[in-house]
Parts: C-alpha cells; sequence; structure tokens
C-alpha cells in the first residue's frame, strides 16, 4: 500500500550522529533506504502530497537494533527451542531489526558450506527481521573455514569449553592456531566463548570433567551460590590469556569475546589492546540488569555460562561499557523447552544454561542504565552502531544515516510495562524478566521502509515476514558516503532544493 509513497518519519527526539536531535528523514520507497536526514523537525506541508510523514515527538526515533548473539535454533530437532519466526518476531517487538545467528544448537551446526545452505534454506520466508549468520569452528574444520567466509558468514564462534552440545565440541590450542592461519588474511572476525578449565582445576579430579559442571559442585545443587562458584572468573581469565596468547599467529584477524561476565577479566583487555592485539568484547543484558545476589534457589531460569556474578561484578561492566572498554551489549538469546529449563525450581547443574531475552533488551538496559545516569544515545552505540560494525554491516546498518537501511524503533522512554507471556514472543515463554516492571516501551519498529510492528496493532500479518538473510560480505562503514543535512546551517536556496530533491528525485540514490 505505501511501497509507492516516500515515506518521512520525524522527531523531536531522534538519535543521529551519536546525538539526541530533532530529525527529520526521509525513505525511499524503492529500496527502503534513507536518503535524506534533516536535523530538523520539516512540518508535513514541505513535502509533496502523497507522501507519508509521521512525527513521532517526542518519543524516540532511533536506529534499529543488531543483536549480534541469538540462537535460533533451526532446522533440527531444537527447532523445539526456537525457529526464525518467533525468534525474529520476538526480535521485531523489541525494536531489533537485525539478528545474527550463532552456528550452534541448530541440526546440523554451522560448520560447512552445506550446513550454511540447509540453515539458509530453513530460513527463508521465515524471517521478520533481517538474519546474518555465524560459522562455527569445531576440532578439524579449519578447511571449510574460507569457504564460508566466501558464502557471507558474518564471523565465527568456537568454544574453549564444552558447548552443552555434543556436535559442537570445544577446540584445543592447536585447533585455535590452525584456525587463525586459515583466517588470516580473511576480511572476518573469530570469537571465543572464553571459559577454560584452569589447569589448578585438574586437581579436584574426575567430576572437573563432567560437562557443563567443571567443577565439582560443592554445596546444594539447587543452589545459585554453589552454581556460581563452579565457573569462577578464573575460567574467563585463563580463557582470555589463551586467547591473547594465540593472536600473533594473525595478527591482523580482528578477535572477539562473546558475553564476558568476569571483571577480572577487564585490565587484561585493556593491556592486549594496548599492545596492540586487535580484540573487542560483548556483554549481555542479563549481566548487566541481573545479579547473583538475587537469584533464588531453583531458579533455574537464571542459568547460563558464563554465569550472571554478583552486583559489584555487574557495576564493573557498566563502568567498562562506559569508558568504551567493552564496546557492544547483545542478548545470547539461547533458549529451551521449559522441561529442559527446569522451570518451576531445579538443579542448576542438570538445566540447560541459556537465557531468553531477544526484544526485552532494550527495555532492560534503559530501566538499569537510567539509574546508572547512561543515555539512550549510549544504549543506542551499545546495541546498534557497535554491534553492526562488530558483524561488519556498518555502512548499512546500526544507524540513521544516508544510504543507510531505514530500520527504525520508535521507543517511548517514559512508559512501563510488565513482562508477562505476552510480551514474549520466542517460543517458549520463558524468561527470568517475567513479571518484571521494565521503563521504556517500543511503540514501532521499521523494517527497510516498513512498518512491521506496533504495539497498538501488532504485526503486519498482512505482509508477513519481510526479513532479508545478510550474505553478502563484510563491510566497513566508510563504504558508505554519509551526509547529514542541517537545514538551520544552509541557505534558503538549499534548503528549497532539498525539499524538490526530496518531492522528486527520490529515486537516485547518494551512492
Ligand atoms: N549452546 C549454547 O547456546 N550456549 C550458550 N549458552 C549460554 N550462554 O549459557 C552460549 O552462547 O554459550
Ligand atoms: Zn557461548
Ligand atoms: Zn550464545
Amino acid at each position: 500500500m505505501e511501497s509507492s509513497q516516500t515515506t518521512v518519519l520525524a522527531s523531536s527526539n531522534a538519535i543521529v550522529n551519536g546525538k539526541l536531535t530533532p530529525a527529520t528523514i526521509i525513505i525511499s520507497p524503492s529500496t527502503g533506504k534513507i536518503i535524506n536526514v534533516y536535523t530538523e523537525l520539516l512540518p508535513e506541508n514541505s513535502f509533496p502530497a502523497g507522501t507519508v510523514c509521521k512525527d513521532y515527538s517526542p518519543k524516540v526515533l532511533m536506529p534499529g537494533l543488531v543483536d549480534a548473539h541469538v540462537h535460533l535454533n533451526e532446522p533440527g530437532w531444537r527447532t523445539e527451542w526456537e525457529g526464525f519466526e518467533t525468534g525474529t518476531r520476538a526480535a521485531a517487538f523489541g525494536g531489533v531489526t537485525t539478528v545474527v545467528d550463532m552456528p550452534l544448537n541448530a541440526i546440523p551446526p554451522t560448520t560447512t558450506v552445506e550446513n550454511l545452505n540447509l540453515k539458509v534454506n530453513a530460513a527463508r520466508g521465515q524471517c521478520w527481521v533481517d538474519v546474518g549468520f555465524y560459522g562455527g569452528v569445531i576440532p578439524g574444520n579449519d578447511g571449510d573455514l574460507k569457504d564460508l567466509v566466501r558464502e557471507g558468514v558474518r564471523g565465527f564462534k568456537c568454544f574453549l569449553i564444552d558447548s552443552g552440545v555434543e556436535e559442537f565440541p570445544a577446540v584445543s590450542t592447536e585447533d585455535i592456531a590452525k584456525a587463525m592461519t586459515a583466517l588470516k588474511d580473511e576480511d572476518t572476525l573469530l570469537m571465543f566463548h572464553a571459559e577454560k578449565l584452569p589447569p589448578i582445576s585438574l586437581s579436584v579430579g574426575d567430576a572437573v570433567l563432567h560437562g557443563d559442571a567443571p567443577l565439582a559442585p560443592a554445596g546444594p545443587l539447587e543452589s545459585y551460590s554453589t552454581f556460581l562458584a563452579s565457573r569462577p572468573p578464573a575460567f574467563e581469565t585463563y580463557a582470555l590469556a589463551e586467547i591473547v596468547n594465540s593472536a600473533p599467529v594473525a595478527p591482523n584477524l580482528p578477535l572477539h569475546i562473546v558475553h564476558l561476565s568476569a571483571v577480572q577479566c577487564l585490565p587484561m583487555l585493556k593491556e592486549a589492546q594496548e599492545k596492540g592485539v586487535k580484540i573487542t568484547a560483548e556483554t549481555c543484558f542479563h549481566y548487566l540488569a541481573l545479579a547473583a545476589e538475587d537469584i533464588k534457589d531453583g531458579d533455574t531460569r537464571h542459568k547460563c555460562c558464563p554465569p550472571i556474578r554478583e552486583k559489584a561484578n555487574s557495576d564493573g561492566l557498566w563502568d567498562a561499557l562506559k569508558d568504551g572498554l567493552i564496546t557492544t551489549v547483545v542478548s545470547d538469546h539461547s533458549p529451551c523447552t521449559p522441561n529442559l529449563k527446569l522451570v518451576g525450581g531445579g538443579d542448576f547443574f542438570q538445566a540447560w544454561g541459556g537465557i531468553s531475552t531477544v526484544g526485552l533488551g532494550l527495555s532492560v538496559l534503559w530501566t538499569e542504565g537510567k539509574k546508572r545516569g547512561v543515555d539512550l544515545v549510549q544504549i543506542s552505540k551499545w546495541t546498534s552502531e557497535e554491534t553492526a560494525r562488530q558483524v561488519g554491516l556498518l555502512g548499512r546498518k546500526g544507524k540513521i544515516a544516508v544510504g543507510y537501511d531505514a530500520d527504525i524503533c520508535i521507543f517511548d522512554p517514559e512508559t512501563s510495562f510488565k513482562v508477562t507471556t505476552s510480551e514474549m514472543h520466542f517460543k517458549n515463554k520463558i524468561t527470568p524478566y517475567e513479571d518484571k516492571v521494565l521503563d521504556g516501551i517500543v511503540c514501532e519498529t521499521w523494517l527497510r521502509g516498513k512498518q512491521i510492528y506496533s504495539k497498538d496493532v501488532g504485526f503486519d500479518e498482512a505482509a508477513g515476514p519481510l526479513g532479508a538473510l545478510l550474505l553478502e560480505k563484510r563491510q566497513q562503514e566508510n563504504e558508505t558516503v554519509a551526509i547529514t543535512t542541517t537545514l538551520s546551517d544552509s541557505s534558503e536556496d538549499l534548503k528549497t532544493s532539498s525539499l524538490n530533491a526530496a518531492g522528486t528525485v527520490l529515486e537516485v540514490l547518494p551512492n
């Protein structure tokens, strides 16, 4: 219906160029890209008849979120845990317009081109938002990695500890070196689940090697403190040391720590960066907003690996984000069925590790962040711009700028809501945020110039899932020319000509 019309979205509060500013953005009907950004509110009568104009003032018009870490688990039997349709619907509900799917939990895992093709075929026609894919590094698949890069994976993940699923084994130091050698001249990203058993734990005996519970549990299995003690910060620091030691094998290859939890890693990360190691880190919504002290015994909804640590630990993670040492925040959405999560009370060592959050992250971060003096501009940077950079999509995703996809989230920071099953669009309605009141609600989500979700009307079921699969090669920001027009700085002539351009030559894309 709107596809032949130019769309103009505006607000007195928009996040453009790292600032909160009034803005009017013009979207091409044919490409769904942003073709002009004015950092002021233009009246509706500036535009030709037929233009769809929406002024959201004073709600915040921000770039759609790029969640660079989700497990959508399809194809294979774990599709019962999550799938492309439900996982991406949950994303759209929360203003997330791009997700990047992890290589494990689907059967088969994304460790060969053949397996990637199976996944891509399973995803087609099901995605409400745009979806990218990671490849996986497992022992023996170093020969497949370059081909996966060619086919458009956005990076690779490997585990330095048991992954919890048998078809995705952990890699050894030698395997890491082989993967680094294979990828050393590729434009990609090598990511690590950075927990590893330090040698000292070997003295604990055979129980050490028991899958998900590497240190022998010392205490009741339903106690969160027993679980937390079984995966100490030393697992993370030991893994990080190993990764940094391996880095010289491929000095130009960007390395990345997924779901960093322990603050003890931060000085090591800083030191490595100062020495020139190309290494970045993400943390997750749950490490910032939840704390070990508050987790009741048996409440296995909180189980994830690495674990949620104490309040003082999350304080340190917030500081690292503010300082720019940690650059991104992601969901690590990794759901399962209620029986495997042992919902209703259970043994932390038997329950599946993984937390369902996709689509709740913006409100979770805003609720906690505003108490800590953080604003939406910072939150947007960590969840859109920097995550887009991480996965090689900056230039197309993660910002409101000319040439970028018009992926937009309209956020009302003043409204609160309680998380009930109606706010959980993921397949299994299990999350530690259930019954919590979160501040800030996503009012609308736009994907490449189309409104795909609105709080009042719901999902655009008539249009169906419009998400694209992002299989083009990684790109850098400077591959798009991003120009922002500030009318107040320009002459009246420029204003007229820009508006004419907006009204008449919208098919012409800048670059
Ligand atoms: N197999 C998983 O989904 N694992 C995930 N599990 C967590 N985080 O508890 C992860 O990312 O490591
Ligand atoms: Zn992991
Ligand atoms: Zn994960």
